[in-house]
Parts: C-alpha cells; sequence; structure tokens
C-alpha cells in the first residue's frame, strides 16, 4: 500500500455529502479498489453553522483554497462558476487530480480546464456531469472513441423529466411538482436551469463535444425549457398518443455539396412530443436515458438515475477511484482535445416534424384555407384531425391537430407564424416537435 492520498471535497450539499459519508463509511474497499487509503483531508461549505448529518464537524471548512493546496485529488461539487473555475485550476495547478459533477462549467470552461489538466499532467474526470449515475461520459470518451458517433438522443434532466411525468400521469400542477423535486435534491441550486432547459443544454454541450471530438459550448445549443408546457398541452398529447419529455439532441450534420452545406454539428434542447411505444416515453420520474448512434457500434441505450445525492455520488465516487488508481499506478492523464472543428448548424437548417393545435372558426372553407398556408411554405402535412366539442359547437370554433412531414424548422416556424395571422385561426393552442416518430 502506498501513501495515503488527501481527498479535499469542495461542497456538502446533497451530492458533496453523500460523497462525504461513502468515503468515511467503506475505507477498506477504497483502499483494496485503489491501492492507497483515501483520506478525506477537509470538505468545504459555507456556513459551519448547518447540520450536516454524519459529517464530522471538524472536516469542515470555509477555507476551501487552503483545502485544495494540500490535496492529492479535488472532488468539486459546489457549483456554479466561480469560485468553482478558480479553485479547479489551481488544484490542476498544483498537481492535484480532479473529479467535478460540474455541467454548468465544464459547457463554459471545459476547454479551458481540460487543457490545464493536460498541461500539468494530471486527470479532470467529470463522469456525474451527465446523467447523473448513467455511466455516459467514459463511454463516449474511451469506449467509442475508435467508432463515429452519428447522434445522440436523450433525456438528461431529472428533474423536468419528473415534472413532466407527474403533469402526465396525476395531472399535477407544474409548481407543486417542482417543489417535489426540489425537496428530493434534482433540483439545482437556482432551478430555473432546470425548468428552462440550461443545465440540459450544458450536458448536450459536453456530450457533443465528447461525441464529435468538436468544441460544442453553451451558447451553441438551442435551447426551449418546458416553462410553456401547461397541463393543456399535456393532455392534448396524451388523447393523441403521445407524451412530452424534454429532450437533448445532438447529431452530426452530413455536408450537403448541392446546397453548398459544410457538414456540422447541432446541438438542441426542447420539449417534443414522443409516441407513447417509444422506449423514451416509458423513462419515468428522474430516470435519464440516452441512445446513442454510431456507425460501426450501430444503437446503443443507456439508462439510469440522472438525479440525486447517492446515484450521482456513485459516479464520483468511481471517478475518485480512477483517479487514485493512476496516481498510484503514476503515469500521465490522459488527454481527450476537441480535434475537429466542426461549424455550429443553426436550428433554422435542422429538418424537424411539428404537431400544431389550432382553434378555429367553424365554417367551411377554413380547412382549405388553413392547409392553403402550410403548403406556401413548402411544408408537408402528415395529417388533419378537427373535432367539434358541444361547448365549441355552441360557440361556433373547432379543434384543428395537424401533424407535418419532416421540413426545414425554418419553415415551419415560418408557417406557425403565418397561421397566427390568418383570420380564421383564433388561437395556436400548441406547437410541439415530434421526435422517435417511425
Ligand atoms: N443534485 C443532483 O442531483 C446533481 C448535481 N450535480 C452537480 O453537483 C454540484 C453540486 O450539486 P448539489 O449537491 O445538488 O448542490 P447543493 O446546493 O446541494 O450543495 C452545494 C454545496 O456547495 C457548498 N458551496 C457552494 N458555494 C460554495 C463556496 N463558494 N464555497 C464553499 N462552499 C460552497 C454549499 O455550502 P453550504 O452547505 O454551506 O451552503 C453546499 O454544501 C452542482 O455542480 C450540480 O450541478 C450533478 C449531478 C446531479
Ligand atoms: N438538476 C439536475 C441534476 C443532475 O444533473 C437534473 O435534474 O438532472
Amino acid at each position: 500500500m502506498t501513501q495515503p492520498l488527501r481527498v479535499a471535497l469542495l461542497g456538502c450539499g446533497v451530492v458533496g455529502s453523500e460523497v462525504a459519508r461513502q468515503l468515511l463509511g467503506r475505507p477498506e474497499e477504497f483502499a483494496a479498489r485503489t491501492g492507497a487509503s483515501l483520506e478525506l483531508s477537509g470538505i468545504a461549505v459555507r456556513s459551519l453553522d448547518r447540520e450536516r448529518p454524519g459529517i464530522p464537524a471538524g472536516l469542515l471548512t470555509t477555507d476551501a483554497r487552503a483545502l485544495v493546496a494540500d490535496a492529492d485529488i479535488v472532488v468539486e461539487v459546489m457549483g456554479g462558476i466561480e469560485p468553482a473555475r478558480s479553485l479547479i485550476l489551481s488544484a490542476l495547478e498544483s498537481g492535484a487530480s480532479v473529479v467535478t459533477a460540474n455541467k454548468a462549467l465544464l459547457a463554459q470552461h471545459g476547454t479551458e480546464l481540460i487543457k490545464a489538466a493536460h498541461d500539468a499532467g494530471v486527470r479532470l474526470e467529470y463522469e456525474a456531469a451527465v446523467a447523473g449515475a448513467i455511466p455516459i461520459v467514459r463511454p463516449l470518451d474511451d469506449s467509442l472513441a475508435g467508432d463515429r458517433v452519428t447522434r445522440i438522443l436523450g433525456i438528461v434532466n431529472g428533474t423536468t423529466n419528473f415534472i413532466l411525468d407527474k403533469m402526465d400521469a396525476e395531472g399535477s400542477a407544474f409548481d407543486e411538482v417542482l417543489a417535489e423535486a426540489q425537496e428530493l435534491g434534482y433540483a439545482e441550486a437556482d432551478p430555473t436551469a432546470d425548468v428552462d432547459g440550461h443545465d440540459a443544454a450544458a450536458k448536450a454541450a459536453i456530450l457533443s463535444s465528447l461525441a464529435f471530438h468538436t468544441p460544442v459550448q453553451l451558447d451553441d445549443v438551442h435551447v426551449e425549457g418546458i416553462r410553456d408546457v401547461s397541463p393543456q398541452s399535456v393532455e392534448l398529447a396524451r388523447e393523441q398518443g403521445y407524451v412530452i419529455k424534454l429532450l437533448a439532441i445532438c447529431e452530426r450534420v452530413a455536408a450537403d455539396d448541392a446546397a453548398g452545406m459544410e457538414p456540422g454539428v447541432s446541438a438542441r434542447v426542447y420539449p417534443a412530443l414522443i409516441p407513447r411505444g417509444h422506449a423514451l416515453a416509458a423513462v419515468r420520474g428522474a430516470y435519464n436515458a440516452v441512445f446513442v448512434q454510431a456507425e460501426q457500434a450501430g444503437s446503443l441505450m443507456f439508462y439510469g438515475q440522472g438525479a440525486g445525492g447517492a446515484p450521482t455520488s456513485s459516479a464520483i465516487l468511481g471517478d475518485i477511484v480512477s483517479v487514485a488508481r493512476r496516481r498510484v499506478l503514476g503515469g500521465r492523464g490522459k488527454y481527450s482535445p476537441a480535434t475537429g472543428r466542426l461549424r455550429i448548424v443553426p436550428l433554422d437548417e435542422i429538418p424537424t416534424q411539428y404537431h400544431v393545435t389550432l382553434d378555429v372558426a367553424d365554417k367551411s372553407g377554413v380547412l382549405s384555407r388553413v392547409t392553403e398556408v402550410f403548403a406556401a411554405r413548402g411544408v408537408s402535412i402528415e395529417s388533419v384531425r378537427q373535432t367539434v366539442s358541444e361547448q365549441e359547437a355552441a360557440e361556433g370554433r373547432a379543434t384543428l391537430v395537424i401533424s407535418t412531414h419532416r421540413s426545414v424548422e425554418s419553415a415551419l416556424a415560418g408557417t406557425v407564424g403565418d397561421l397566427k395571422d390568418l383570420d380564421v385561426v383564433n388561437d395556436i393552442r400548441a406547437t410541439l416537435r415530434i421526435e422517435g416518430a417511425a
């Protein structure tokens, strides 16, 4: 057995407290798996006053810098950009390996941090940053490094999946379910990051960078959250055989010589309709699932708990064991630079499929006026369904549900804009993209 390795933990919240309890509770196992005893040297927090069950008060400090300066392994689970970024850089520069779960930081400063780790000859691991307990970072970074990933489609935010699932299954109200997700430790410190799609977008940036070996940052990801998903949209989706899920989609976009388009990468996050028979429709609660398509491997699916203290700590502890083993064996850290420079393809150029629910006037000629709007934009309609409830009949209104074939996003969005101006359209009740249809 070599010298003990000093592990500094930055943060003792939902995730950090679970990591600490595991490191303190199973020291023999970690020593046996790494070849060195892992000594939790301290835990940085903001406040020393809070009750922290199972955490010895003597380990807590508000001096994160001093803790980092004296560590072999730094585990950053405090979240946010600063001081997390400076502390990680200082840890790497002083020769410590770093484990982090901080997707927001990686999606903005990943290139800088990965380079700093390489320059210092140490490791930076971040399995927990995407999809909680699910091993997805290492499979993309290592196992699939010799393949060519073409597409990733995933549910990567536990909080929004928990909310949408409860709205679908129990007809719950959005705010009530968000509070429950916060209590269960799924949500970010600022839950707007979950609800507005920024957390999923950060994960999409990380996944795209790994999968396509090209730098993709948070700003490169098109993002729409679930704030506008109403109980009525959820109900309408159910009636029509769909479920609404917040999806992250990362795609390699092939060159189109005829259109003079260079190859590129599209990364986007939005709520979409999934047919109820699709495997992603069965992802319930705070679970996540990630489908990966690669040229040689074909289709792969990764599934598991995407948020919460215990699931996330599993991924972090795996990274700690991995970096500790490397320190025991010696040698440089691995380096997975983003070697490519693919262009980021704007959403407007991406083919998608729309599902539009309209409140229209119930009179003759309305259907043809509506379908003409789609035709004028070159958007082909797959199906139209008209229903008239008793109340609608009494008010001279009807509901039209229109599904399109795939068409470029700019044409679809333009069509919806034109529909708003049509005098026979009273209201556009819902517009959602369809993903995963046969
Ligand atoms: N919760 C989850 O399911 C998952 C979270 N993550 C990521 O893990 C990280 C931590 O998340 P989570 O545990 O939920 O967050 P919490 O808000 O529960 O915990 C944050 C911890 O960091 C401490 N902290 C925050 N800022 C500072 C600072 N400036 N100096 C010292 N300590 C500080 C807090 O101290 P104090 O206790 O005194 O307030 C707290 O202990 C985030 O990056 C998050 O995105 C990743 C995957 C899943
Ligand atoms: N807030 C995040 C936590 C895990 O990354 C989520 O809900 O998925």
